[in-house]
């Protein structure tokens, strides 16, 4: 348990009779950024609320840094900040000014505040006031908003959404960099694989409130693996002479051909061996699998 910021421990929780999370057992590793990954109404947001003991679990299921939440609320409190659904900004103040008040309201020194907007790329736009801040600026105030405390872990609820490609950049390089450079432990929910492809060490899986997977990032890339698909005029005999040839198959319908992907370098070797041997490819294209596929993968494995 020490090695971990985050446990859960066959965690269950319902909403009157509808049970939300289901023998939930989350393993969030201190440094790291876990990826909570799930579709809309998986069940990520109450999970996170649990977390924060926004939502009362039963006892002896949650544990952070090791402790037991429901009896050591305000200890861990103090060592978690968090984004959950809308950040929390008053519009008519500049960000800086936000950030003063939640250091006034915490009775942390107000330099605090320059110090945060440094630190989420919001220092240029520190008198500005904050509803004329675009999107991803106001993730980045909300991010700022809830490091004022320095908190140990931070669980940031799905905080690219609605953000446009910028914004998403921003908040995940922001992201890395808290991580890295300043060694926080960060638990990101987000409902789009690619999202958390790019910034988590750590992914668990949720869907309908039960962990579908939870591993390495490269233990999900191992599921995830990139297949080539391929279409050619005559699937049957193509099949049988890719297959001959010695690469695997893995799908093969009337319209293309299934193969894991390798390399381009590979992917041009086949095509030309295939238009050198009478073959018409008319596509040949990578496939990465998206959230769905991965669901219906995992699902038939387990
Ligand atoms: N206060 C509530 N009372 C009753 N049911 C709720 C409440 N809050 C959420 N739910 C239900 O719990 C389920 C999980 O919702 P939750 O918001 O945790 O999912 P999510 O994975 O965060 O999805 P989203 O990305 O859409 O927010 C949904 O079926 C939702 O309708």
């Amino acid at each position: 348990m020490g090695n971990y910021a985050i446990e859960t421990v066959g965690l269950n929780f319902n909403f009157g009779n509808q049970a939300i999370v289901k023998d939930l057992s989350l393993q969030v590793p201190k440094g790291s950024i876990y990826g909570f990954l799930g579709p809309n109404g998986a069940g990520k947001t109450t999970t996170i609320k649990i977390l924060l003991n926004l939502l009362k679990s039963p006892s002896d299921q949650v544990f952070i840094f090791g402790k037991e939440i429901n009896n050591n609320r305000i200890a861990i409190l103090k060592r978690v900040g968090a984004l959950v659904e809308q950040p929390a900004i008053y519009g008519h103040l500049t960000g800086k000014e936000n950030l003063i008040n939640r250091c006034i309201l915490l009775g942390i020194k107000k330099s605090k505040a320059s110090e945060m907007l440094a630190l989420v790329g919001l220092s240029d736009a520190a008198d500005k006031k904050s509803n004329k801040y675009s999107l991803g600026m106001k993730q980045r105030l909300g991010i700022a908003l809830a490091l004022v405390s320095d908190p140990e872990l931070l669980l940031l609820d799905e905080p690219t959404n609605g953000l446009d490609p910028n914004g998403i950049i921003e908040v995940r390089n922001l992201m890395i960099d808290l991580a890295v450079k300043h060694h926080k432990t960060i638990l990101v929910s987000s409902h789009l694989l690619a999202e958390i492809e790019r910034t988590a060490t750590h992914v668990g899986i949720i869907n309908k409130g039960q962990l579908l997977f939870q591993g390495t990032i490269d233990e999900l890339h191992q599921l995830s693996k990139p297949m080539l698909e391929i279409e050619v005029d005559d699937t049957e005999k193509a099949g049988a002479f890719i297959s001959k040839s010695g690469y695997e198959i893995a799908g093969q319908t009337d319209k293309k051909i299934t193969i894991p992907f390798t390399s381009a370098q590979e992917s041009a070797t086949l095509n030309a061996l295939l238009v050198q041997n009478g073959f018409k490819v008319s596509s040949l294209y990578q496939q990465r699998k998206d959230l769905e596929n991965l669901f219906l993968d995992i699902t038939k494995t387990n």
